[in-house]
C-alpha cells in the first residue's frame, strides 16, 4: 500500500514541509525528489516524510504530488544534516535544503548530446570554413558538436549547413561521463618520516567512523600529500571523497597535484562552473560516479552516495564562513556531516583557528604533526621594520630597507613578494580645500579609487562613479588627493623603484575571470615574474619555487578594530604570507613593516614562536569568556530608516529571556551603520559555553512579534566578522 499523504519540503524560506496528496499509482520513498505545485508555480521538493494522515489542511483541499523526478533520492545523512544546520543557525529549513538542491532547477532529463560524422557526397559548395570542419572529421570519428566547432574554429551554424545539405550526419551520443575514477594506485612522492606516520593514521582512520583529526604542518610540509594518502584509502574502499578548499577558483596547481597523483582531475565545485556542468556534478555525486569533489564549502551540501571522508584544507580561513542568507561556518559543518555520516574528517592548516587548537590541545581532535618543511628547507626568518623609525619618507609606502632587500632578492633571480590587503589605489580619496572625504551614498563607507577601472568603488556594495570634476562639497576644481595606498599605487611605488622589474599584481578585481587569474598565478610559478604584488589572494596555499622575500607593507591594517578575532587573523595571514617564501631553497625571509613592532602578534612571529601566540591568544580568550571558552551570537537589525531599526532592537533587547550564563549587548550601531542603503543596529549575545544558544534566541525570537515593513533581522551563530 502506498501513502496517502507527503510531507514535502520546499527550496524556500519554509520551517516545515507542505502536505500534499499522493496520487494512486505514484510510489514514493522518503528522500525522493518530486514537483510539487507552489503557488502559481510548480518547484522541486523532497519527501520528507510519508503518513496516512496530512499534518495541516482538510485532505480534500490538498494539492496532489505531480511527479516523481528522475534523480537520486537525498540520503537520510543529508536529511539530517539539513535539519541540523537549519536548527543550528536558525535558518528556514527550505533555504537550508535549497543549498542541498542547487542546481535543483535545471533537474530534468539529462540533455542528449549530439555528433555529427561524414556521410554522402561532398557539398556543394566548398569555403575554408567547411574544409576545416571536414578535415577535422577525417579518419571517420564521430565528435561531439559543440567540440568540433570549437576545434575547427567554426561557429555551430557551419555544422548545421552540413548536415542540412547531407554532407554530416547527426547522430546522438551517450552522455559523458561527470568524471572518471581516479586511481589511487600511483604514488607520486617519497613520503618523508613524519609525512609517513601522520599518512598511516589517516589511512587507518580512512575505514573507521568518525574522527576529527588536525592536519598541523608547518607551511610548505606536505600536508597535501599526506591527506592524499586518505583519498586514496578511501577511493580503494569504493567510498567517495569531499575536498573543501578556500578559493577553489584559484587553485590550479591543486588540481594539477591531483591529477598527477590520481591520473585524473576531481571534480569541481565553485560558483565559477557552469550550471550544467554544475547539473552534472550534481548527479554524479548523488550516482557514485563522481568520486571525488573539491570544492568551495556550498559543496558540503553535494547529495553524496556514499561519502567516506571530508577534508577541510586550510581550515583556519575566513571565506569558509557564509554570512549572507544561512549563516554558516563550513568547517564546523563539515564536523557536523561527519559526525552525522560517520566518518572520518581533516582539518588541515600550518595556521589552525584557536577554536581548532583548542580541540586539539584538549584531545578532541587528534593532532597530526608535520614539524619540518619538505626537503629540510628553513622557514623564513621574519623581521619587523620599525615604521616608526625606519619608514619611507611621505606618500610613499616601501621602507628602504624593504626596498633593498627586494633588489637584492631580484638581483639573484629570485622572486619577491609584496603584501597590502587593500584593493585599488588608494582607500580614501579627499578635498584638498575643503577637506570632504568621498563616501558611498548608500553605504557608512569611504569610496575607493580604483586607477586601472578609473572609478571611485565601495567595497561594500558595488556602487562606483567616475571621479567628479569638482568637489560636491566647495566646488573647487582639481582638489582631489589620494590618501593611502592600495596595490594598485603599490604597484606604481614598484614599478618606479624596480624599473626593470617584471611585475605582476595579483588582486581579484584587476584580472577579469578565474581562467585569467589561473593564467597569472601559473606564470609566477613558473619564474616568468620578479615582483609579486598582492592582496590576500597571495596568501592562500600557492606554491610559488622562486619565491624568496615575503615583504608586509601594512603589518597594522587588521589590529584593532575591537574584532575579537583581529588578532588571531593578522598573525594568520602574515604567518601564510611570509610562509610562501623560500620553500624551496630554503632561505626564506619576512619583513613585516609595522607601527607596532612590540605587539604581542609581531612578537611571536619574529620569534617565529607560533605556541607562543596560541599560548597568549588562548589565555586572552578564556579570560574573556570569549569563543571557545564561551559562545556568540549576534542579531543584526537592519531597516530603512534608523528610528524603525533602533525601535525594534530596543523591542528585541527587552524581550531578551533572562537565563543564567547569558547576557545580552546593546542595542548599538553596527561598525558599517547604513550598508546598501538600510540602517543597521546589533544585539550581542555574550553566553557560557553550556548555553544552547540556538535554543535560547528561537525562543527570544518567538516572544516578539515578528518585525514589518522594511525591517529585518539576520540571526548569526558564531559570528566571524563583526562589521
Ligand atoms: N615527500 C615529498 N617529497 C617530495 N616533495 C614533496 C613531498 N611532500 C610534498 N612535496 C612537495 O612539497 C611542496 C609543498 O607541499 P604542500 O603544498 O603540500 O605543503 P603544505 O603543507 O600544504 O603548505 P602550505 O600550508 O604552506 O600551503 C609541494 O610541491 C609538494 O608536491
Ligand atoms: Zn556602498
Amino acid at each position: 500500500m502506498s501513502a496517502r499523504f507527503a510531507e514535502v519540503l520546499v527550496p524556500v524560506a519554509v520551517a516545515e514541509p507542505y502536505s500534499y496528496a499522493v496520487p494512486d499509482g505514484l510510489d514514493l520513498a522518503v528522500g525522493d525528489l518530486v514537483a510539487v505545485p507552489l503557488g502559481p508555480r510548480r518547484v522541486t521538493g523532497v519527501v520528507w516524510a510519508l503518513a496516512e494522515a496530512p499534518r495541516y489542511a482538510r485532505p480534500g483541499r490538498l494539492r496532489p504530488v505531480e511527479a516523481r523526478l528522475d534523480a537520486e533520492p537525498l540520503q537520510p545523512e543529508l536529511m539530517a544534516f539539513v535539519d541540523w544546520v537549519a536548527g543550528y543557525t536558525l535558518s528556514p529549513r527550505g533555504m537550508v535544503l535549497r543549498m542541498a538542491l542547487r542546481p535543483g532547477e535545471t533537474l530534468g532529463p539529462p540533455r542528449p548530446r549530439i555528433g555529427v560524422r561524414r556521410a554522402g557526397p561532398e557539398p556543394a559548395r566548398m569555403t575554408a570554413q567547411r574544409a576545416r570542419v571536414l578535415a577535422a572529421l577525417e579518419g571517420g570519428l564521430c565528435h561531439a558538436k559543440s567540440e568540433l566547432a570549437r576545434d575547427a574554429g567554426v561557429s555551430v551554424a557551419v555544422i548545421d549547413g552540413l548536415v542540412d545539405e547531407g554532407a554530416l550526419e547527426a547522430v546522438a551520443l551517450p552522455p559523458e561521463p561527470a568524471s572518471r575514477r581516479p586511481d589511487p594506485d600511483h604514488p607520486t612522492v617519497e613520503l618523508s618520516a613524519a609525512q609517513a606516520v601522520a599518512a598511516a593514521t589517516l589511512r587507518a582512520a580512512a575505514g573507521g567512523g568518525f574522527a576529527v583529526f588536525l592536519l598541523d604542518g608547518v607551511t610548505g610540509s606536505g600536508k597535501t600529500e599526506v591527506y592524499f594518502e586518505a583519498v586514496a584509502e578511501v577511493l580503494r574502499r569504493g567510498r567517495q571523497v569531499l575536498l573543501l578548499l578556500p578559493e577553489i577558483a584559484l587553485t590550479t596547481a591543486f588540481l594539477d597535484r591531483f591529477a598527477r597523483r590520481f591520473g585524473v582531475a576531481p571534480a569541481e565545485w565553485h560558483s565559477e562552473v557552469a550550471p550544467r556542468r554544475r547539473e552534472r556534478i550534481w548527479r554524479g555525486a548523488a550516482s557514485g560516479e563522481v568520486a571525488v569533489v573539491a570544492g568551495a564549502r556550498s559543496a558540503l551540501f553535494l547529495p553524496f552516495r556514499d561519502l567516506g571522508l571530508i577534508v577541510v584544507d586550510e581550515e583556519h580561513d575566513a571565506s569558509y564562513k557564509q554570512e549572507e542568507g544561512v549563516a554558516y561556518n563550513a568547517r564546523d559543518m563539515a564536523v557536523v556531516r561527519a559526525r552525522i555520516g560517520r566518518i572520518p574528517v581533516a582539518l588541515a592548516s600550518a595556521t589552525p583557528s584557536v577554536e581548532t587548537e583548542v580541540n586539539a590541545r584538549r584531545g578532541r581532535y587528534q593532532r597530526l604533526v608535520l614539524p619540518n618543511r619538505v626537503g629540510g628547507a628553513a622557514l623564513p626568518k621574519i623581521a619587523a621594520i620599525d615604521m616608526t623609525r625606519d619608514g619611507p619618507g611621505r606618500g610613499r609606502w616601501i621602507a628602504p630597507r624593504l626596498a633593498a632587500a627586494v633588489e637584492t632578492t631580484i638581483g639573484r633571480g629570485e622572486q619577491a613578494l609584496l603584501f597590502l590587503n587593500r584593493r585599488g589605489y588608494a582607500p580614501l580619496t579627499l578635498c584638498r580645500a575643503c577637506g570632504h572625504r568621498l563616501g558611498c551614498p548608500s553605504c557608512d563607507a569611504w569610496l575607493v579609487e580604483h586607477r586601472a577601472r578609473r572609478r571611485l568603488v565601495c567595497h561594500h556594495c558595488g556602487f562606483s562613479m567616475p571621479r567628479p570634476p569638482a568637489c560636491p562639497h566647495c566646488g573647487a576644481q582639481e582638489t582631489f588627493v589620494a590618501v593611502g595606498p592600495g596595490v594598485e599605487r603599490l604597484a606604481e611605488e614598484a614599478a618606479a623603484l624596480f624599473p626593470d622589474a617584471r611585475l605582476s599584481i595579483l588582486s581579484s578585481d584587476l584580472i577579469e575571470g578565474v581562467e585569467r587569474l589561473r593564467a597569472e598565478i601559473a606564470a609566477i610559478e613558473r619564474g616568468e615574474v620578479d615582483l609579486v604584488i598582492g592582496t590576500q589572494l597571495v596568501a592562500k596555499g600557492h606554491h610559488f619555487p622562486r619565491l624568496t622575500l615575503a615583504g608586509v607593507i601594512d603589518g597594522d591594517l587588521g589590529l584593532g578594530h575591537g574584532d575579537p578575532r583581529a588578532a588571531e587573523r593578522t598573525f594568520q595571514l602574515f604567518y601564510q604570507v611570509v610562509g610562501r617564501a623560500g620553500r624551496e631553497s630554503g632561505h626564506g625571509q619576512g619583513l613585516i613593516q609595522t607601527y607596532q613592532p612590540k605587539h604581542p602578534v609581531m612578537a611571536a612571529l619574529i620569534a617565529g614562536d607560533r605556541e607562543l601566540f596560541y599560548d597568549t591568544e588562548i589565555a586572552a580568550r578564556e579570560r574573556a569568556g570569549l569563543p571557545p571558552f564561551g559562545r556568540l551570537a549576534t542579531l543584526l537589525v537592519a531597516a530603512a530608516e534608523a528610528p524603525a531599526a533602533e525601535a525594534y532592537a530596543r523591542t528585541l533587547a527587552a524581550a531578551a529571556p533572562l537565563q543564567a550564563g547569558v547576557r545580552v549587548l546593546g542595542p548599538a550601531e553596527a561598525p558599517i551603520a547604513v550598508l546598501r542603503g538600510r540602517h543597521r543596529v546589533r544585539l550581542l549575545v555574550r553566553a557560557a559555553r553550556t548555553v544552547r544558544v540556538p535554543d535560547y534566541l528561537r525562543d527570544w525570537l518567538a516572544s516578539v512579534p515578528p518585525p514589518k515593513g522594511s525591517v529585518s533581522v539576520a540571526v548569526d551563530v558564531d559570528p566571524q566578522s563583526f562589521v
